[in-house]
């Protein structure tokens, strides 16, 4: 059966890809081989626009990272298409894959995922030159979105995890990328520092019109976002409208 694409109310026509944020059509990938091969899509379809911020929760092995991997270019999937602003990732070589994701796509993990020996600054400045981004980039406005300006020339080992996770939300924002995709960014927090960060996440998607997806098991931050949806064994089963 096909499933339901989950579209966002004035954008595109159901199964059209929208030219700007994500668009995944019909995306199937099966892991592992043999007797153990899962069908971890099973013909997923999604939009997320422009300033969107989406959540996507489910249970244990219901395929988030997965859908989160194909919508970063990070997976390819065996059937179906996934479009980033307009561009049909499949029809990129690896190459010019993993340079569109550099420029285009960031990505938010659960620990921050920092360099360990890099200030807070450097963090930015790295991604920066890697991009090719402008030699006379400043870190500190970008920081100062995030709250961290004040900690800039201070090392990942000097901050708390809510401010790890704050430079890395500033650090995937470094090249201009419209889309972020975020894996279990609360996992290592407590309760408000938790709130903090999708809260900011919320605050950078409406106002630099990023389309947001985020990967969570914490139901007590589903609040700030635009809208859920729920994957159970591979599908989208569920697009719930947040109060
Ligand atoms: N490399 C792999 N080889 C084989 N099967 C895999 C591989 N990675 C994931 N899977 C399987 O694919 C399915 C989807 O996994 P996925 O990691 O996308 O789920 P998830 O919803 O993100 O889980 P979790 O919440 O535990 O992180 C699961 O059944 C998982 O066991």
């Amino acid at each position: 059966m096909t499933n339901p694409t989950f579209p966002v109310a004035g954008t595109g026509l159901a199964g059209t890809p929208q030219s700007t944020g994500l668009s995944i059509r019909h995306a199937v990938m099966e892991l592992g081989d043999g007797g153990t091969r899962v069908t971890a899509l099973d013909d997923v379809s999604l939009d997320a626009a422009p300033g969107e911020f989406l959540a996507i929760v489910g249970p244990s092995g219901s395929g988030k990272s997965s859908l989160l991997a194909v919508a970063g270019a990070l997976a390819t999937p065996d059937s179906g298409t996934v479009t980033v602003h307009g561009q049909d990732l499949s029809q990129l070589n690896q190459g010019r894959r993993a340079a569109f994701r550099l420029s285009n796509i960031g990505f938010v993990f659960q620990s921050g995922n920092l360099i360990p020996a890099l200030t807070a600054a450097d963090q930015l400045r790295l991604v920066n030159r890697l991009a090719g981004g402008p030699k006379t980039f400043d870190p500190i406005a970008l920081l100062e979105s995030v709250g961290m300006a004040h900690r800039a020339g201070n090392r990942p080992g000097q901050l708390s995890g809510g401010e790890r996770q704050r430079v890395g939300i500033a650090r995937a924002l470094v090249t201009g990328a419209k889309l972020l995709l975020v894996d279990e960014p609360t996992a290592a927090l407590d309760r408000t520092r938790s709130r903090e960060v999708v809260e900011l996440l919320a605050r950078q998607s409406h106002e630099h019109g990023v389309a947001t997806v985020m990967v969570t098991h914490d139901h007590d931050v589903l609040g700030y976002c635009d809208r859920v949806v729920e994957m159970v064994d591979g599908r989208l089963v569920a697009a719930a409208p947040v109060a």
